[in-house]
């Protein structure tokens, strides 16, 4: 499991309309380029408000995030396995991923030829209780093993589905080395989840 990174200093105090200061927190992984983001959340008597995405907030964070989609998925059983996905360029995908219900283990790969974590990985696991997202970027393979049943996920993107781009790599590729909380043959996924190729076949994609 990475460790946090202390985040940089960049932290932003954000004030609202009510005067209400509030924090946007961004932290690097062991891959500086995963963020794990934390958004201020207000609780009271009845439960807790929070903003989970703000386009100005992210951008003063250096997070340019124009997002096109929101994507939610659910799944039945714990240790279902969705992914390893990335769409091919130019519908490469930026995903921010958070948990409505439930919890998982968010996995990203980079994929970037030229990146010096190149066939690296960052695993996180988030849950609706941790008010945490994980922002994933373009050139990253991206998928998740939920840990409990009924575990509903949330995502922005930033480019539009197109079936036509729509790749990604074995999740059970050993040369990876994500220790998943399933074992390969009680994992639950779809059929072309299981014919994904590993990483040592992929065609290069991101430079
Ligand atoms: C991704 C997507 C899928 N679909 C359709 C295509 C299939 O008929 C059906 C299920 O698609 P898929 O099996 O790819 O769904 P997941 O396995 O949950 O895939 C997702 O899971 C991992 C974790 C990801 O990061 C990707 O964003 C995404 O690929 O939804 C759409 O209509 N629009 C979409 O944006």
């Amino acid at each position: 499991m990475s460790q946090l990174f202390p985040s940089d200093d960049r932290s932003v105090l954000c004030s609202d309309g009510k005067g209400v200061r509030r924090r946007l927190e961004v932290h690097c992984l062991a891959i500086p380029d995963v963020k794990l983001i934390r958004t201020p959340r207000f609780s009271d008597t009845r439960g807790y408000f929070c903003e989970t995405f703000q386009r100005a907030d992210f951008a003063a964070q250096g997070l340019d995030c124009d997002f096109l989609q929101d994507n939610q998925s659910s799944s039945d059983r714990p240790g279902t396995v969705r992914g390893l996905h990335f769409q091919r360029p130019p519908f490469a995908q930026t995903k921010l991923v958070r948990v409505l219900r439930g919890s998982i283990l968010d996995v990203a790969v980079d994929l970037r030829r030229s990146s010096s974590s190149f066939g690296r990985h960052v695993a996180m696991e988030l849950s609706s209780e941790s008010n945490e997202q994980l922002l994933v970027p373009a050139g990253f393979a991206h998928g998740f093993c939920t840990l409990e049943p009924d575990t509903v996920v949330f995502y922005k993107v930033d480019q539009v589905y197109s079936a036509a781009h729509d790749s990604g790599v074995n999740w059970a590729d050993s040369r990876l080395g994500i220790e998943w909380p399933v074992a390969s043959a009680e994992a639950n996924l779809s059929e072309k989840d299981r014919g994904l190729p590993m990483l040592v076949d992929l065609a290069p994609v991101f430079e």
